[in-house]
């Protein structure tokens, strides 16, 4: 554990992306196996830490430490598993008798946590922390409850070990799919005593090609192609040897949550679209394919375990295809949008399934038609034009110049300021998130959605200082404040939410104005928000 430790404490210090690559490559040539997959897996998230509840954390504290000098250094150092890991004492002698002599090692640390059952918990635990040092059980601890916090992500964590071992990341993202921890072939190759790991017989997820945002540039369309931007969620569909799986943009298997397409898809194949609902009253709200139906009944299927029967029935979801990165067998990566194109378009009419249509071309005379159809298209399902270049392979990751994104201009209310409360991190000393409402017809005010961004920082103090100053009620954490400030809150789109007692609910919010200007009787009703509704 102790190099685990010192790495982690390292990267918490640890600023610059290029000294953190370099502190995890250092670590993964140094470190044998299994302790740097199992390091890398951590670092990735790649393991399922259910976590260590606080409550089981508190009721090891009572055992061992004073629960008073633990509540005063709490405060103090702010952080519990560091509280816990410094306050931890020695283990008596009749106590480390009974403990194994030989080192705990990290894979071990991590193979124990993954099968912890919560009454198991504070014996492992407790035993773990009487054989390591002080800096071993702090990692230890930021293991156990969940959350390593050392700013790493995982593609940086994959580009180190790339670097380590002078791989290229893409490849390293390919074959890691394939693998479990603690990654042993993928060491094996970068190391110069093993093949490249394939994944060729199994489906798996193929890292996704992104967008830039457009900005304010401008593109010949006799470069780019036009589509729209759906309104969905991201899905690559790979079927090998038999069996169909779909992931998610993140990369995660989401075949459970949508078994109406996965069974639908029978040639093999790996293709990249937007995954939709067919909604109530919807078909045919667009002339192509179909209609698609607004996020909002999307999200209904998309956060369930088990979808029931009904809800296949009333929302039956598709696949909006945009890309092939597979036909067949045949890597067609390499191939220009243009020809990978046609293959999809010849693919996709091959499935004989309607859970599978085109993302049609919008057709424009030059851009500053492109720019006029944006304008116009106010279906719920799109949130804008992309654009892609029509020489361009199909490349993982986010290149200048290949795709673009071109959303919709967001849709703006002003809204009155009501409740606020503390942000997290950085903020924790601000009054950063805000509650804001609009009237009702008999001049009521009722929520309508919370945002924390928009805002400069010369603004966020001048809000806090609002807040303080203004300040009619106390909930908790929360504060009420006078109905006096208006804020315009720009939002991409609006629909109909259970969250708020207004009955509606913004889709990503955020503060585009502090408008000191307006009184607040003078902000949006209500009717308002609910017309913009698609
Ligand atoms: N026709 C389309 N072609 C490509 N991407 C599309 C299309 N329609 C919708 N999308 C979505 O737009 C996203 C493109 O933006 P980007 O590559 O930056 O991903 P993102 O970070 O998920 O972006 P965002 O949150 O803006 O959708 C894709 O991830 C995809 O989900």
């Amino acid at each position: 554990m102790h190099d685990f430790a010192e790495l982690l404490d390292r990267l918490i210090y640890t600023r610059s992306r290029n000294a953190k690559l370099k502190l995890i490559a250092d670590y993964l040539r140094a470190v044998p196996d299994p302790d740097r997959g199992w390091t890398m897996a951590a670092l990735t998230g790649d393991i399922d830490l259910k976590g260590v509840k606080s409550s089981v954390i508190r009721a090891m504290i009572e055992e061992r430490v004073d629960p008073l000098l633990f509540r005063m250094s709490r405060d103090f150092v702010g952080d519990t598993a560091e509280t816990v890991a410094l306050l931890w004492p020695e283990p008596d002698a009749a106590r480390a008798e009974t403990l194994p002599g030989d080192e705990l090692r990290v894979a071990q640390v991590i193979e124990r946590l993954t099968g912890l059952t919560r009454a198991q918990a504070p014996d492992i635990l407790a035993e773990m922390l009487d054989r390591l040092a002080i800096e071993e059980r702090f990692a230890l601890l930021k293991l156990a409850t969940g959350g390593l916090r050392v700013g790493v992500s995982a593609r940086l964590a994959k580009t180190a070990l790339a670097q380590a071992f002078d791989l290229d990341v893409d490849a390293v993202e390919e074959v890691w799919h394939g693998l479990k921890p603690p990654y042993l072939p993928l060491f094996a190759w970068g190391e110069g005593h093993g093949e490249q790991p394939t994944p060729a017989d199994v489906p798996v997820f193929r890292p996704f090609m992104l967008a830039h945002p457009l900005e304010d540039a401008r593109v010949d369309l006799s470069d780019y192609a036009a589509e729209w931007k759906w309104d969905g969620i991201r899905v690559q569909i790979v079927r090998v040897a038999g069996e169909t799986r779909l992931y998610s943009r993140a990369g995660d298997d989401i075949t459970g949550s949508f078994p109406d397409v996965a069974e639908a898809f029978a040639i093999e194949g790996v293709l990249d679209g937007e995954l939709l609902v067919r909604g109530e009253g919807q078909g045919g709200a667009l002339d192509d394919g179909g209609g698609a139906a607004s996020f909002n009944a999307l999200q209904q299927r998309l956060n369930r375990k088990t979808v029931t029967a009904r809800m296949l029935r009333e929302s039956p979801a598709f696949v909006r295809c945009y890309d092939i990165l597979f036909d067949g067998a045949q890597d067609v990566r390499a191939l220009r949008w243009e020809e990978r194109r046609v293959r999809l378009e010849r693919f996709v009419s091959r499935t004989g399934s309607d859970r599978f249509d085109i993302s049609s071309l919008i057709e424009a005379a030059d851009f500053d038609a492109l720019a006029q159809i944006r304008e116009a298209a106010r279906e719920g399902a799109i949130e804008g034009v992309m654009l892609k270049r029509r020489d361009s392979a199909y490349v993982a990751g986010r290149r200048v110049g290949l795709w673009y994104k071109w959303k919709r201009d967001p849709l703006t209310a002003d809204c009155v300021m009501m409740y606020a409360q503390r942000g997290n991190g950085r903020r924790s000393s601000f009054y950063s998130d805000y509650t804001f409402g609009c009237w009702t017809e008999s001049g009521e005010l009722l929520p309508v959605g919370k945002a924390y961004s928009g805002f400069t920082d010369e603004e966020l103090k001048w809000l806090d200082r609002f807040v303080r100053n203004h300040t009619v009620d106390r909930f908790g954490p929360v504060r009420e404040v006078e109905k006096t400030l208006v804020l315009e809150v720009a939002f991409d789109s609006v629909h109909d939410s259970k969250r708020h007692k207004s009955g509606l609910a913004m889709r990503f919010p955020r503060i585009s104005r502090i408008r000191r200007d307006k009184p607040a009787e003078e902000a949006d009703r209500i009717d308002t928000l609910r017309r913009m509704i698609v």
